[in-house]
C-alpha cells in the first residue's frame, strides 16, 4: 500500500473506531445514564485526532509523491533475480544503457513504490530447475499470480501506470516447455495486471554472445523511447487452440500434458522476438560450441582450448608425481604412472548440471551435438602438443625429477573425463582410435545420458560410468540432467555398460547428505546388478569452493572412514560378487572389484592393475580383424602390488614416492580440513588423522 493510501486507511479506521470504542449499544446506555455529552466528547476527540493523523500522514506521504513526481520517467528500475550472477550483469549492462536506469534486486523490489506514478520497469528474469524462478525472484513472481488471481483486484487498473519489458534468460536445451519459462510467466502476469508492454518478452540464451547481451541495453532503451505498448501476438482464437492442445494431450499423464501444451504455446509464439541462437536454418554453418566468452572463463582457469569444442588440461596429480611425491589413485589402482597421463576431453558440453560441478556450469550445455566438429586427429595431435608444452613449463620446478621429466614427454595414458561429456563427439570413436594409434591408453568417463553412443562406443581401455545417485529422485536433485527421461537414459547406460566386453567401471562420487543415506544402499546395489560392472571406483565428493550455482559445503564432504565405511556396506550388499580391492586413502577413495575377474585363483591376489602393452597388442588385433578378433578384460589384467591392496599400511601410497605435506590452514571453509576432521560417531585414532591431514591439494581429481 502506498503512503497515501496508508494514511486515508488510518483515518477510516479511525472514524470507525469511535462506534467499535463504545458500540451503539453503548451510545444508548450512555444517553440514559445522562453520560451522553461525556461519550459524544470522548468520540469527537477521537475523530479529531485521528483526523489531523490523517492530514499530517497525507501531507507526509505527499511531499514525497510530488518529489517523485518530478523526475517521473526519468527513474528506470531494472528489476533481476539471480542465482549465479547473470541477470544481475544483464540488468547492469541494461541499466547503464538508460539515463536514469537503476539495477534492483527482486528481493528488495516492491511495486508499491510504482502504483501511484507512471514508471517503467524492465526485468530480468532467468529460469531455473524445473522452470521455476531463482530464489531471489520466487516472492515477487508468486504476489504477481496471487494478484492476478484474486477477484477482488482490479485487473485493467492495478499496475496501470507501470510499462514494463522482459528479459527472459534461460537455455534452450531445456527444450521449449521450459525454455525462458519463468520470463514468460512474468510477463503474463505483469501484463495481466494491466501494466502496458513495452516490447514482446526478449530471450536470451545461455551460448548467446556476450555482443549479443551488450546490445540488450539499446533495444530496451529503444522500446523506452518509442514509448508505444504492444500487446502479446494474439493467435486467432487462441483459446480454442489451447482447448486444441488440451485435447491432443489428454492421453499423456498430468505433468506431460502441462509441458506439451506450454511447448506449443511458445510453438505459438514463433514470431516473438528472439535474441539468441535460433534454430540453425538448413544448411547454415553450426556455431562454434565455446563462445568468447566461456573461453576466456576456461582459459583463465589454466584450460588450454583445443579448436572449437574440445580442451585439456595438466592434471596436478601429474605435477606431483614429476616431483616424486605421489601418484593419482589411478597410479594406485590401475597402475598408470601420472605423470606421463593427459588429462582432455573432446566436448566441453554436457547434459547436465551437477551440484558438484567443479566448472560451476560456465561450461556449455547441450542434449545433442549442435555445433562445429573438429578433426579427431588434429584433437589428439593439438592435446598431445599442449600437454607437452605445460610439462614442459614444469622444467625448473623445485623437486621435479630430471628422469621423471624427460618420461613425462612420452604421454601414455589420456583421461577423457576433464569436464564434459566425452561420448557426446560424433566421432569420439575416430578419436580413440588416434589415441591407441599412439599407444596411449583410454579411460573415458561418461555421465550415462547417451546409452547409445555407449552401445556404439569401441573397445577403450578403461569405461566409466558416473552414478551419481541410487534413485530417479536424487538423480535429478544431484545431476540436475537436462533431458526429461534422463532416468531411462540412465538405466539404458548402465545396460549398455554390462554388454562391453572390456573393463567397466562404476564411479560413485560421494556427496553427504545427497546421495550417501544407509537407506539407498538396496538402490545401489539394483544398479549393480543391473549394469555387472566390473570395478565400482568409491570417493569423496571434491569440493571445489563455494559457488552460487550449489548449496554444496565442505560439510557435505565424506571423510575417508565414511567412504570406506559406504563401500563395505555397498560390497556386502552384492552377495559375495565384489570384494574391497583396494584403497587411495591420501585422496578419500575406494575400489572394489569383480572377484570372478580380478581375484586370481589364490583367493589373495588382485589383479587390478593394467598390462597395459597387452591391451595395445589386443586393440591391434581387434582393428586388424575388423572387430572379429574380440577381448575381454580378462585378458590384460595385471597384478595389484601389496601396498596398493586395501587395509595396507601404505593406505596406497606408493612407498616409492615421498610423501610431502604442506602446512594446513584452518578455516571452516577451507577444503583442505576435509579429510582431517573425524567423522560423525566414528572418532579416529590420532595417528589416522595425522596421516590423513592434507591440504586442497591432495583432494581426489
Ligand atoms: C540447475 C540449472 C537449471 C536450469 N534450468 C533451466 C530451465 O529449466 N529453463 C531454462 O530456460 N534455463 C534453465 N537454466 C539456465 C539458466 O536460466 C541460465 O543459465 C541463466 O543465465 C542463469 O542466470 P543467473 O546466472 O542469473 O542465475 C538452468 C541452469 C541451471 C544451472
Ligand atoms: S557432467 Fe561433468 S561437466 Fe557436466 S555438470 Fe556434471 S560434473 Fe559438470
Amino acid at each position: 500500500m502506498s503512503e497515501t493510501g496508508r494514511a486515508v486507511a488510518v483515518g477510516v479506521a479511525a472514524a470507525v473506531g469511535v462506534a467499535a470504542i463504545l458500540g451503539w449499544k453503548g451510545v444508548l446506555a450512555a444517553r440514559e445514564s445522562g453520560a451522553v455529552e461525556e461519550a459524544i466528547e470522548k468520540a469527537a476527540g477521537a475523530v479529531r485526532d485521528a483526523a489531523e493523523a490523517t492530514v499530517k500522514a497525507v501531507n507526509a506521504a505527499a511531499t514525497p509523491l510530488l518529489a517523485k513526481q518530478e523526475d517521473a520517467g526519468a527513474k528506470t528500475k531494472v528489476v533481476y533475480a539471480t542465482t549465479t550472477g547473470t541477470a544481475k550483469r544483464v540488468a547492469e549492462i541494461i541499466a547503464e544503457g538508460i539515463s536514469g536506469g537503476e539495477a534492483v534486486s527482486a528481493d528488495v523490489y516492491s511495486f508499491a513504490d510504482d502504483l501511484e506514478d507512471e514508471a517503467v520497469v524492465i526485468f530480468v528474469m532467468p529460469t531455473w530447475t524445473d522452470g521455476d524462478a531463482p530464489e531471489s525472484g520466487q516472492p515477487l513472481l508468486a504476489w504477481l499470480e496471487d494478484m492476478v488471481q484474486d477477484f477482488r483486484v482490479d485487473k485493467s487498473r492495478f499496475l496501470g501506470k507501470v510499462k514494463f519489458a522482459v528479459v527472459a534468460l534461460g537455455s534452450r536445451e531445456y527444450g521449449k516447455g521450459l525454455f525462458c519459462r519463468t520470463g514468460w510467466r512474468l510477463d503474463e502476469a505483469v501484463g495481466k495486471l494491466g501494466a502496458q508492454r513495452l516490447c514482446l518478452p526478449i530471450l536470451v540464451d545461455d551460448s548467446d554472445s556476450r555482443a549479443k547481451i551488450d546490445n540488450l541495453g539499446g533495444r530496451v532503451r529503444a522500446a523506452i523511447e518509442r514509448n508505444e505498448t504492444v500487446a502479446l501476438p494474439e493467435k486467432p482464437n487462441r483459446g480454442q487452440r489451447r482447448k486444441a492442445m488440451l485435447e491432443e494431450t489428454k492421453a499423456s499423464p498430468l505433468d506431460d500434458q502441462e509441458d506439451r501444451v506450454n511447448e506449443m504455446m511458445l510453438d505459438d509464439m514463433e514470431d516473438i522476438v528472439v535474441v539468441g541462437n535460433t534454430a540453425a536454418e538448413p544448411g547454415a554453418e553450426r556455431p562454434d560450441m565455446v563462445t568468447s566468452s566461456q573461453r576466456k572463463a576456461l582459459t583463465k582457469e589454466g584450460y588450454k582450448i583445443i579448436g572449437t569444442h574440445s580442451a585439456v588440461k595438466l592434471c596436478r596429480w601429474t605435477k606431483h608425481q614429476l616431483r616424486g611425491r605421489g601418484g593419482c589413485y589411478k597410479h594406485t589402482f590401475y597402475g598408470i604412472t601420472s605423470y606421463q597421463c593427459m588429462e582432455a576431453t573432446p566436448s566441453l558440453a554436457c547434459a547436465n548440471k551437477c551440484v558438484f560441478c567443479w566448472r560451476h556450469h560456465k561450461n556449455p550445455v547441450g542434449r545433442e551435438w549442435r555445433w562445429k566438429e573438429d578433426e579427431p586427429d588434429v584433437i589428439v595431435e593439438q592435446a598431445v602438443d599442449l600437454h607437452c608444452n605445460m610439462i614442459k613449463q614444469m622444467k625448473g620446478v623445485p623437486g621435479v625429477k630430471p628422469e621423471r621429466l624427460q618420461e613425462a614427454f612420452n604421454v601414455r595414458h589420456c583421461a577423457l573425463s576433464l569436464v564434459g561429456e566425452p561420448i557426446m563427439y560424433p566421432r569420439i570413436n575416430e578419436l580413440i582410435d588416434e589415441l591407441h594409434a599412439r599407444q596411449i591408453s583410454t579411460f573415458l568417463v561418461t555421465n550415462a545420458q547417451f546409452p547409445d553412443a555407449i552401445r556404439n562406443l569401441q573397445p577403450v581401455t578403461q569405461l566409466y560410468v558416473s552414478v551419481d545417485a541410487a534413485t530417479k529422485d536424487a538423480l535429478k536433485e544431484v545431476d540436475r540432467p537436462l533431458f526429461k527421461d534422463f532416468w531411462e537414459r540412465f538405466t539404458g547406460s548402465l545396460e549398455s555398460l554390462r554388454d562391453k566386453g572390456q573393463r567397466t567401471v562404476y564411479r560413485l562420487t560421494l556427496v553427504k547428505q545427497w546421495n550417501m543415506m544407509e537407506d539407498e544402499l538396496d538402490g545401489y546395489a539394483k544398479l549393480i546388478e543391473l549394469g555387472q560392472p566390473d570395478l565400482i571406483e568409491i570417493k569423496a565428493v571434491t569440493y571445489c569452493g563455494k559457488s552460487d550455482a550449489s548449496n554444496l559445503t565442505i560439510e557435505n564432504v565424506p571423510w575417508h572412514e565414511e567412504v570406506r565405511m559406504f563401500a563395505e556396506a555397498i560390497c556386502k550388499r552384492t552377495n559375495g560378487a565384489y570384494g574391497t580391492a583396494s584403497e587411495h586413502v591420501h585422496s578419500c577413495c575406494t575400489l572394489l572389484a569383480r572377484k570372478d575377474i580380478y581375484l586370481a585363483p589364490d583367493g589373495e591376489t588382485w589383479r587390478t592393475w593394467i598390462d597395459y602393452d597387452r591391451f595395445h597388442e589386443l586393440v591391434a588385433e581387434y582393428k586388424a580383424s575388423n572387430g572379429e578378433k574380440k577381448f575381454t578384460s580378462r585378458d590384460y589384467l595385471a597384478d595389484t602390488p601389496e601396498w596398493a591392496v586395501w587395509g595396507a599400511p601404505e593406505e596406497g601410497f606408493d612407498p616409492v614416492e615421498s610423501r610431502f605435506r604442506k602446512a594446513r590452514k584452518s578455516t571452516a571453509d577451507d577444503a583442505s580440513t576435509a579429510s582431517v576432521r573425524p567423522p560423525v560417531g566414528l572418532p579416529p585414532s590420532k595417528a589416522r588423522l595425522a596421516r590423513e591431514s592434507k591440504n586442497l591439494e591432495d583432494v581426489a581429481e
